[in-house]
């Protein structure tokens, strides 16, 4: 019998097609849900397995699809559908992955301090840049001081996309979870994003619900009744979907967005290149189109200017991540260099 179902874990079609016949036969497919130094913890139809991290393997992070032998023996890792990529925290500038294969991020904001447009496109960004679904989540509807106020606000996250799943509601609130619902199907993966505060914890509560116990119980299908002290990631909801809730998908930064920004600010660079000149700055340019859609209206100068600092962010974190690889070359030529020098001595040559 079966602890969960693979759906229940988040796999879905994307992940089915990648199969052949005789892999859907002899192999079984497992979802990393932890990461450590030298191990995975994942999970499959069965519960929780350790994986020892030995012998060649591709990069794997939280929420890859591995497919093992029925002996449990690495075969290879499933595609990804998303990435969520992080400059790593500190002067130390590399690319960290944080979490792989999340369907939708919940960008959780909340209608009293926190609000702020500029904040909810940065985050659209990062999710489009992932190629992710967002919903933004404004929290303490509750809080606002009248239904107008919290309208009033909705609809100026919804002007920024007509397409964008915007949703009010209280995160205490045990309503949240069916107004979230729609996104919290079978099959998905959800994670969250937002500033410190606005809810997220809160949400993740009401989201789970009785499931929470649910959850903790996997520790105790653990074939070795072990317990670790770190946070599970992964949560499963009632309704079946998965709930990635990893502390690094809080704090991802941007870096090499270029698509995410594309995404986002479409209309912004569409305008753009309605200008005369192919490298106007939009200054004081004649027939620039920037400048025309700000004097008419038709363009927002917060949103322009967002769109501008969010552009010099990403150019300044690429650079220095572009400048970090080479250096990186370089160190990796000079080191062959020596160990082939102190080879040639050693051979006495
Ligand atoms: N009234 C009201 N309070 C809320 C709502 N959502 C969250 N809160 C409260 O706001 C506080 C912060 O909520 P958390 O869920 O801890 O916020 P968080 O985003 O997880 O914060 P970090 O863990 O710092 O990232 C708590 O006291 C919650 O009870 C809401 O919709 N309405
Ligand atoms: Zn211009």
């Amino acid at each position: 019998m079966s602890a969960y179902s693979l759906a229940q874990l988040g796999w879905n079609p994307f992940f089915q097609q990648q199969l052949t016949l005789d892999e859907y036969q002899d192999t079984r497919a497992m979802r990393v849900c932890e990461q450590h130094r030298n191990r995975l913890v994942l999970i499959g139809e069965s519960g929780l397995a350790d994986f020892a991290l030995v012998g060649q393997l591709p990069a794997i992070s939280v929420g890859d699809w591995l497919l093992l032998s029925t002996e449990g023996e690495f075969i290879r890792r499933l595609d990804r559908a998303t990435e969520f990529r992080r400059k790593a925290a500190g002067a130390k500038i590399d690319e960290q992955m944080i979490a792989v294969n999340v369907d939708t991020v919940f960008i959780v904001m909340s209608l009293n301090q926190d609000f702020k447009l500029s904040r909810v496109e940065r985050y659209l960004t990062l999710v489009n840049e992932a190629g992710a679904e967002s919903v933004v989540v404004l929290t303490k509807k509750d809080l606002c001081e009248s239904l107008e106020q919290a309208d009033e606000l909705v609809a100026q996250v919804q002007a920024l996309d007509p397409l964008l799943n915007v949703v009010a509601l209280n995160a205490l609130d045990s309503e949240a979870a069916a107004a979230l619902a729609p996104w919290c199907r079978s099959g998905k993966t959800l994670a969250l994003m937002g500033s410190s505060g606005v809810g997220k914890s809160t949400l993740v509560n009401t989201i789970i619900g009785d499931a929470q116990q649910a959850t903790a119980n996997i520790r105790e299908d653990d074939s070795k009744g072990r317990h670790t002290t770190t946070s599970r990631s992964i949560h499963l909801t009632p309704v079946g979907a998965v709930l990635m809730d990893t502390p690094g998908m809080r704090e991802l930064q941007l870096t090499d967005v270029d698509e995410g920004l594309s995404l986002t600010f479409a209309d912004v660079e569409a305008l753009a290149e309605q200008c005369r000149f192919g490298d106007c700055q939009h200054q004081a340019e004649p027939g620039c189109a920037i400048q025309a859609a700000l004097a008419s209206g038709e363009l927002d100068a917060r949103r322009f200017n967002n769109y501008l600092k969010l552009a010099r962010e990403q150019a300044l974190n690429s650079a220095s991540l572009a400048e970090k690889r080479a250096k990186d070359k370089a160190l990796g030529k000079m080191y062959r260099a020596v160990q082939g020098e102190s080879r040639r001595r050693k051979k006495g040559g």
